[in-house]
């Protein structure tokens, strides 16, 4: 079966550009990936690094420059948005709601719109609202926002949910409350692609991501996927005279105000080396503890190495952008099995 198929969210070798001739920019670059049915899917990256752009072109609000995107396994998102939006809620970057409505009286209003809509009250509870109900929606902070249009974008429990930042600019309650919502509707089966720049919100909410850097995709798979390329730290005091050189391993090892640390890519096997030498020696290992890479880690390092890439790569890019007659050609939307 085709990943399309068996997919709700489908993307292969997506472009898009931004802009013609000498001011074209390509912001997407060949981007593919598939979001199971009832999983989450994070797209987390630095800033510019093109996902929102993605996530415009799965929501149909652009089609891509270049490349093939399918919804609910055959469904484009600009030529069937009419039969895609019943099924999805959407949760944009800059919520569009009219100001002199209050908070209860826009969501009502989206409730006319959405099929099988939850309560208007149970949707302001969901969101943390309930206490705003009835405040306009032009004196409502940045955060409250945020949770208004979440209220609205999962209202209608929808079958694919796609959430644009839905926590940037809301307090620490607002996060945990929008993660206990996200965490009860992907129980209840919608698949959910969200972007973020909280690590810890992919961490803890994703089944799957990808990291995006200057338009691609730099990394991809779950956390433990993605961590495990990455060096792994172990970290412990030594007693007596022994000091870091007396250790049995190559790679780097750091000695700071008497803690030592340890950066390996075999994680298993240098923690095997040192704790066998410490048995043989009779050394006490103070606070020994072993971690793989954290996300943040993994993140920064993929961010790094993928410049010199890239750096190599937008000179070829900017040959395309310059050349308005391939522009021109390849602003068809080109079909790829
Ligand atoms: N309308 C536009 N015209 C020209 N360039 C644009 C336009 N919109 C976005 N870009 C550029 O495309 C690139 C990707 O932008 P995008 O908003 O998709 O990134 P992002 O990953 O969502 O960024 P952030 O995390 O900072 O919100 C950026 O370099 C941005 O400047």
């Amino acid at each position: 079966m085709a990943a399309s198929e068996s997919s709700h969210i489908h993307a292969h070798d997506v472009w898009r550009r931004y802009g013609r001739g000498k001011s074209a920019f390509m912001a997407v670059r060949g981007v593919s990936f598939t979001v199971r049915p009832g999983s989450l899917f994070a797209l987390l990256g630095t800033n510019g690094a093109g996902k929102t752009s993605t996530v415009e072109m799965l929501e149909g609000l652009a089609a891509p420059h270049r490349g093939r995107i399918r919804l609910f396994g055959d469904l484009d998102p600009v030529a069937d948005r009419a039969r895609i939006r019943p099924r999805t809620g959407v949760m944009l970057q800059e919520g569009g709601f009219t100001a002199h409505l209050t908070a209860r009286e826009s969501i009502g209003m989206w409730a006319g719109l959405t099929s099988r809509p939850r309560p208007v009250a149970q949707a302001l509870e969901l969101a943390g609202l309930s206490h705003r109900a009835d405040v306009l929606v032009k004196n409502l902070s940045g955060g409250e926002k945020r949770r208004l249009d979440l209220a609205i974008a999962t209202l209608g429990s929808p079958e694919v949910l796609f959430l644009d930042e839905p926590t940037a600019g809301m307090d620490a309650e607002g996060r945990h409350a929008t993660w206990r919502l996200v965490k009860e509707l992907r129980e209840q089966g919608s698949t959910i692609l969200l972007t973020t720049h909280y690590l810890e919100e992919a961490e803890s909410l994703a089944d799957e991501l990808a990291i995006m850097h200057r338009g691609r995709i730099a990394a991809s798979g779950t956390v433990s996927e993605i961590v495990s390329g990455h060096p792994a730290t172990l970290s412990f005091r030594l007693s007596g005279q022994w000091s870091a050189q007396d250790l049995p391993v190559g790679g780097t090892v750091e000695e700071q105000g008497g803690r030592i640390t340890v950066t390996t890519g075999q994680l298993q096997k240098d923690a095997a080396r040192i704790l066998a030498w410490a048995e043989d020696h009779g050394v006490e290992l103070d606070r020994f503890t072993a971690r793989p890479a954290s996300l943040e880690e993994a993140f920064i390092s993929i961010a790094r190495v993928t410049d010199d890439h890239d750096d190599h790569a937008d000179a070829i890019d900017a040959g395309d952008g310059n050349d308005d007659a391939a522009a021109d050609d390849a602003a068809e939307p080109q079909e790829k099995a």
